[in-house]
């Protein structure tokens, strides 16, 4: 048994998402026990330089090193907390992204995440593993979704095809077909896929952020924008973005649904004169309609049930919207539900992933899944940081 705990800040710089778990097991055969986990706050002024250097403003070296020393304390300070009187064996840290480029026909990937390991180790004294992606993307992959394999080895099911879609700031679907989970078949992962849906929060957050001068980060249960209406010439318009019908592998981030994006939406919206609220519900029908979009152009078969993970999955608005789009689409009901129904914690699944990541690496086993990241082969993801005693 190994005693973890992961940490990520993912797209939306809403915090630390911190977990600790209990490992043991390796693939088919994985468990993991939850012990406990909570979110840390960024100090606003960090919050505010991520926000930016994520919106593409330049930093000088002296500037990024700085940065990156306080994400890594942070990210420390965050275990360390955590952990209290506990003896942690390992920790893995996504980190916090900053830039993330797809990879192109002849150029590999680029994604970084700054926090860097051997900061949290030295002032932790735990092993630390950190830097998931650049196995991927090294062998091609695009360095995202990494969830995908882990959500197959703790929420697959024997009779579901299922869908676990996150609603980070980015959204992300990982498919698991039916799995005969027996210790002599294990769980297949041959038929699943994976890839980023298209925005998720991130244009929901700016515009509410906008909309009452920073007063407010997000839309609480979906409440302002449930008041609102949807305008189907403008949705119609943004749903043309070329991401929302490209084929998988596919990963995105605030460098295509960030700032510049939400400006774009604004001025797209000028001529209609919409409320506050017609143009949130607008933007969250658009998180909505790129998952739908999603599913019926790429998805093999319908999903039986879709498991909502991420912060959007408290958005309960956004969650009927779903719900009906997916019955629209397929003639059928498809349920909607959390995680948290399955067992696991729908705030900290990406913290716990990283864990998992983490554990494997340190066993020797590959983290990524090829068929969802396009990589050409399994990869081992992350390099490993040993406290210097
Ligand atoms: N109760 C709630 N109602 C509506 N939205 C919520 C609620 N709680 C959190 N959120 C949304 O979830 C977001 C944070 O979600 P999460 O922490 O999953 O994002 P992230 O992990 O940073 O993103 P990503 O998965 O893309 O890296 C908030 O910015 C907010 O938009
Ligand atoms: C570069 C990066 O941080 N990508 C995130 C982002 O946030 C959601 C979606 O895009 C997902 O693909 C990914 O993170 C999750 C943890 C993943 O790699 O599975």
């Amino acid at each position: 048994m190994t005693r973890v705990i992961g940490l990520i800040s993912g797209t939306s710089v809403d915090g630390i998402d911190a977990a600790m778990v209990e490992i043991s097991g390796t693939e088919s055969d994985l468990q993991v026990d939850w012990i406990a986990g909570t979110t840390y706050p960024y100090p606003e002024p960090l919050r505010q330089k991520i926000l930016a250097v994520c919106a593409g403003d330049s930093v000088s070296m002296a500037e990024f090193a700085e940065l990156d020393d306080a994400i890594a304390q942070t990210f420390a300070h965050a275990a360390l907390t955590l952990q209290g009187d506990n003896p942690v064996d390992l920790i893995g840290s996504h980190g916090q992204t900053v830039y993330h480029r797809p990879p192109q026909t002849k150029q590999l990937g680029y994604s970084l995440q700054l926090g860097r390991g051997a900061v949290i180790a030295q002032l932790t004294g735990i092993p630390t593993i950190t830097n998931f992606r650049a196995g991927d993307i090294a062998a091609g992959g695009q360095g995202a979704p990494l969830v995908p394999k882990v959500d197959l080895y703790t929420l697959g099911d024997r009779h579901h095809y299922q869908c676990v879609q996150n609603i980070g700031g980015i959204g992300n679907v990982a498919f698991i077909p039916p799995q005969e989970n027996s210790p002599s078949r294990g769980s297949d992962s041959s038929q699943m896929l994976g890839w980023d849906t298209g925005p998720g929060n991130s244009l929901i957050d700016l515009a509410v952020e906008y909309l009452t001068n920073g007063e407010a980060t997000y839309d609480r249960d979906g409440a302002w924008a449930a008041t609102g209406v949807p305008c189907q010439p403008l949705l119609e318009h943004w749903l043309q973005h070329p991401f929302f019908h490209e084929p998988p592998p596919k990963s995105t981030g605030r460098e295509l649904f960030g700032w510049d994006y939400f400006r774009d939406c604004l001025s797209d919206a000028e001529p209609y004169s919409l409320s506050p609220e017609d143009l949130l519900a607008t933007l969250t029908e658009l998180t909505v309609e790129a998952i739908a979009i999603n599913y019926r152009s790429f998805l093999p078969v319908p999903p039986s049930r879709v498991l909502l993970c991420g912060g959007g999955s408290r958005n309960s608005y956004l969650k009927q919207r779903l719900q009906t789009r997916l019955q629209e689409i397929y003639g059928q009901s498809v349920a909607v539900l959390t995680t948290d129904d399955m067992g696991v914690n729908a705030d900290f699944k990406e913290a716990i992933a990283f864990a998992v990541l983490a554990y494997w690496r340190q066993q020797g086993i590959p983290g990524n899944l090829p068929k969802c990241t396009g990589a050409k082969v399994p990869a081992l993801l992350g390099e490993i940081h040993t406290p210097i005693l």
